[in-house]
């Protein structure tokens, strides 16, 4: 008789986003000290989306804890795109400013492609800019997706060297999806993009000993998909109905009870991948604030 599986380990990137912040801070200070001025990170945000306004207090709450000045921009969700551009202009040649956020989703008649161009690749501490995505694409040091980054934290953290590993990235994206296979593929990890047109989606996630989710569709990746062992990192964050009426609840794309039953290492929703997002983004910034001040960093301090 076989003996009942232990549950999967959980990968709290709660409290390794709460490591790495303090650690950002300090780097912070020293920036402070020696530049004689604080790291500086501009979020703009257009309209009042609930999600959005949360998120960008958070930066701002996140950033003064961690000794980096934030500079918030709330603009009415009538903002034209030339308004917003003008911002942007004047936030690339402001030198308090070392990197400059713009919080999306945009409003439906702004154009995120012509405001994310904009904006300076030297203070795209996103790393949502063609140039950075170029960069990262031909292995150049620039500023990485927030996200894609922290998940690749997590896993190194959880499984040390990835050389020679299977893994699945399933979504696409040029936020996510794209710059994690591109990390996973550096740090020498055999990579599989799947898609919403994969064939037989579940025989490809059971082959991988890595698994990245980022479709946005609740519980869409089972249980019996996941190979026995294997380290699931979910970045899907879904408000679906909860049981009691009228409550939201928030689950991953991945089905979290089952995948927990064969998973070696998973990472909850929310609690897992959410808050590296913004710790990667304070250090881009203080990263940022080194380059732009022309000061040395020492290779692997963040
Ligand atoms: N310009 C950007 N826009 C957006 C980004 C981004 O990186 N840059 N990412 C998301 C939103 N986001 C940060 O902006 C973000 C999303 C979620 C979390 C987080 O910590 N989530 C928590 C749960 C939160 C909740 O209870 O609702 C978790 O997963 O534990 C942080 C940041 C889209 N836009
Ligand atoms: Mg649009």
């Amino acid at each position: 008789m076989s003996e009942p599986r232990q549950a999967a380990r959980r990968i709290d990137g709660k409290a390794f986003a709460a490591t790495l912040r303090e650690k950002i801070g300090k780097v912070a200070a020293d920036f402070a000290a020696e530049a004689g001025r604080k790291p500086g990170l501009a979020v703009v945000l257009v309209g009042e989306d609930p999600a959005s306004s949360v998120y960008v207090r958070n930066k701002g709450k996140a950033s003064v804890a961690a000794n980096i000045e934030s500079f918030e921009h709330r603009l009415p969700a009538d903002t034209d795109n030339d308004t917003l551009m003008a911002l942007v202009e004047r936030l690339n040649g402001d030198p308090a400013v070392d990197g400059i956020l713009v919080q999306l989703p945009l409003p439906a008649h702004l154009d995120e492609q012509s405001v994310i161009a904009a904006i300076s690749p030297d203070k795209d501490v996103d790393g949502f800019h063609v140039t950075n995505a170029g960069r990262l694409a031909v292995g150049q040091s620039g500023f990485v997706p927030c996200t894609p980054l922290g998940c690749l934290m997590l896993l190194k953290d959880e499984l040390g060297d990835l050389s020679g590993k299977d893994a699945v990235v399933i979504g696409r994206s040029n936020i996510v999806g794209k710059p994690m296979a591109q990390l996973l593929t550096d740090a020498n990890a055999t990579v599989t993009i799947a898609h919403s047109r994969t064939k037989d989606l579940a025989d490809v996630v059971r082959r991988a000993d890595i698994v990245v989710a980022a479709v946005g569709r609740p519980e869409m990746i089972r249980g019996d998909w996941i190979k026995p062992g294997a380290t699931v990192i979910d970045v899907g964050i879904n408000r679906v109905p909860a049981a009691e009426e009228g409550k939201t609840r928030l689950v991953g794309d991945v089905a979290f009870d089952e995948a927990g039953q064969r998973a070696g290492a998973i990472t909850p929703v929310p609690g897992g991948v959410g808050p590296m997002t913004i710790a990667v983004l304070l250090r881009n910034t203080v990263v940022a604030a080194y380059r732009n001040a022309g000061l040395e960093l020492a290779d692997g301090t963040l």
